[in-house]
């Protein structure tokens, strides 16, 4: 299990997340000349994506994705695409190329295929993740006990963007989502898991231990996702 970095304010631990984002795509625009990064939504990324739009890259060069989603137009309160756009995509960081997960397409299936193909289109290799996890364990939209995961925890399958339907009877998720699956986490070339607060470090040291095919946290572990776990007490 990787080390449980600690950082006693959520300054050194938001600077310390976008720190290491930033250095990994100057590392691949580099390389390569561009960059892929996958974020989440919810209420952790945001002072690491305020910071991450301020840095000195070539953002021309970067494309810029969602490892999930909710099933909902960017109007939508909801929608992770809309905190991308307000508080990544800004500044010098609005020059950078955004796919989107969501598109209206006849079923949340086709849009996931329509994602897929376009993040392939990219280049498909994730260069660097910023990942969040729910007190319930979830991680993408990979939810404990909903009727998706054992397909998206598949390790052998290729890296895709699956639908996700609601939960059943009111259990999570409530709306249709796409997510990316575990095989594209594991071909990253960095995972940042940025947890805040004391239940995330007790739900994520608990989950760590627990079936990798039916826990997210385990099967991150088990799989060799190249995993910086970085938490911070504050909330
Ligand atoms: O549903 C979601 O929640 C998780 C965790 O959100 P948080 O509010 O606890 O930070 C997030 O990582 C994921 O992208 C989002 O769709």
């Amino acid at each position: 299990m990787p080390e449980i970095e600690t950082f006693a304010t959520v300054d050194d631990w938001a600077d310390a997340c976008a720190d290491r984002l930033a250095s990994d795509l100057a590392g691949a625009v580099s390389a390569r000349g561009k960059a892929l990064f996958a974020g989440p939504g919810g209420s952790t990324p945001a002072p690491v994506y305020e910071r991450l739009s301020r840095s000195d890259l070539d953002w021309s060069r970067i494309a810029v994705t969602l490892i999930d989603e909710r099933y909902v137009p960017e109007t939508s309160p909801d929608s992770n695409a809309r905190l991308i756009r307000d508080v990544l995509l800004q500044g010098p960081a609005a020059a950078a190329q955004f796919i989107p997960l969501y598109r209206p397409a006849v079923t949340v299936d086709r849009a996931a295929a329509e994602a897929a193909a376009d993040l392939s289109s990219a280049g498909g290799r994730l260069d660097t993740v910023l990942l969040g996890m729910g007190e319930d364990g979830h991680i993408c939209s990979m939810f404990p006990g909903s009727p998706t995961l054992k397909t998206l925890l598949t390790p052998v399958l290729k890296p895709t963007v699956l639908g996700v339907p609601p939960g059943r009877d009111g259990a999570a998720p409530t709306i249709e989502r796409l997510s990316m699956n575990l095989p594209y986490l594991m071909q990253a070339g960095r995972v940042i898991l940025a947890l805040k607060g004391r239940t995330k470090r007790e739900v994520y040291e608990r989950e760590a231990g627990g079936d990798p095919r039916m826990q997210p946290i385990a099967a991150l572990l088990a799989h060799a996702v190249p995993l910086d776990v970085l938490w911070t007490e504050a909330n």
